[in-house]
């Protein structure tokens, strides 16, 4: 098969659709007017703002006024869980609930907090990497103040029982919030519905540039600022507004909440082609529960081999992959999320995740079966660590066949 390009990377990042970017483009040039000024360029910028705020309100089932825009995923996780621990300390509240295998978005900011003296929970996932509202209601305390919990994991893919989970705060008075960042445009999302008080995104997991997202707050919540200079997000995020990227994110969401049930099941049977065929190498596993998981994510721990030569090799025969996360990737420890499912160091160090969606084509899933499984079974005729395996655990080492 000739060599081609496959990006298969979409969990960390993705591409800016024509659409989006064609939205964003006049802000840069003719429309350059800041929103706060009150002449006719200022206001034509400040109406796109608005729009955008709608877009965004009406792809979550949410009020106008209840988005906020931000810098991206990382921020308003900072703004919910920093914000609500502020408000729950007045009223002597300082425990707070999440799990182990969040972002470190949400793990950082819970650990600097716990520095401050708070207590937090960090639910096990099991070895399907899931959390039931019955191990919420079993932790929530009398001085519970925030449970955050992330809808979808972006490393292995697993969606949480968000609704049940939601339902449960409501009935011990505990505010909901959650990091739906791998979520937005992949599942149907309706804070309403799901019993959400709060709720992060990222423009560019959803085809907006990258370094502009939301946080969706609930009406009556007021979030102290995590940000104070101005009186721009109706006085609670200072900074002038990033007008052509909130441009873009509100003509992308638009389009990624569209259709989501017709495009997964494209993106699935892709994905399940993936995985079956990836199945076949020799101790290969799939990390993360099969049927509650993100349409487009492939996560398999391969034995005997690291995550990050799997990656060179791959980017060598031009496929864009992933071990664990982005962050982590660039490090050789192994991933939290993949130790929160209690595989061992070596497993969780041979792991690859694929995130593919439906820009990917057939040809992009035959193209990986073909150049992944030789690519192992090359790492492994190298790897000491692959012979050690074989020899005590008398393995067929199918490498010298
Ligand atoms: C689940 C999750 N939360 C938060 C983030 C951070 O988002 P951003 O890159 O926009 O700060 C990411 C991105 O990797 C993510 O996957
Ligand atoms: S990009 Fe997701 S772990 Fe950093």
């Amino acid at each position: 098969m000739e060599k081609r390009f496959v990006y298969a990377d979409n969990s960390a990042t993705t591409r800016v659709s024509q659409k989006a970017l064609d939205a964003a483009l006049p802000y840069f040039t003719e429309l350059y007017g800041n929103p706060s000024s009150i002449y006719s360029l200022g206001m034509e910028c400040a109406k796109a703002v608005l729009k955008a705020r709608e877009q965004v309100a009406n792809a979550l089932g949410a009020k106008v006024n209840e988005i906020y825009f931000t810098a991206g995923g990382s921020e308003s996780d900072n703004w919910a869980i920093r914000g609500c621990a502020q408000l729950g300390e007045k009223k002597g509240k300082k425990h707070i609930i999440t799990t182990a295998f969040e972002h470190h978005a949400v793990l950082h900011t819970c650990q600097y907090l716990e520095k401050l003296g708070f207590e937090v929970t960090y639910l096990p996932v099991g070895d399907k990497g899931l959390v039931t509202a019955q191990q919420v209601e079993d932790a929530i305390r009398e001085d519970t103040c925030l449970v955050t919990i992330m809808t979808a994991n972006n490393e292995i893919g697993t969606i949480q029982p968000i609704a049940e989970i939601g339902e449960v705060c409501h009935k011990h008075g505990v505010w909901f919030h959650t990091d739906a960042v791998q979520a937005v445009g992949n599942i149907d999302i309706n804070v309403k519905d799901m019993n959400i008080d709060m709720l992060s995104l990222s423009g560019h997991k959803l085809h907006a540039p990258k370094g502009v997202g939301a946080l969706y707050v609930k009406t009556g919540i007021n979030l102290p600022n995590l940000i104070y200079g101005g009186a721009q997000e109706r006085n609670k995020r200072a900074g002038t507004e990033n007008v052509p990227s909130i441009v873009a994110l509100g003509v992308a969401i638009t389009d990624a909440v569209k259709d989501i049930p017709a495009k997964n099941e494209r993106v699935r049977k892709m994905r399940d082609r993936l995985i079956e065929g990836l199945l076949k190498i020799p101790e290969s596993r799939l990390n993360g529960d099969t049927e509650h998981r993100l349409a487009g994510n492939v996560n398999i721990s391969v034995r005997g081999v690291e995550g990050e030569s799997l990656l060179l090799s791959l980017d060598l025969q031009g496929v864009a992959a992933s071990s664990g996360s982005a962050c982590t990737s660039g490090s050789l420890d192994p991933s939290h999320v993949l130790l929160s499912l209690g595989l061992p160091h070596e497993v969780a160090h041979g792991s690859l995740r694929l995130s593919i969606n439906d820009e990917n084509t057939e040809e992009d899933v035959d193209y990986i079966l073909e150049v992944l499984p030789p690519i192992v079974k090359h790492l492994r005729s190298m790897s000491p660590l692959w012979e050690r395996i074989c020899r005590t655990e008398n393995i067929h080492d199918y490498t010298l066949d």
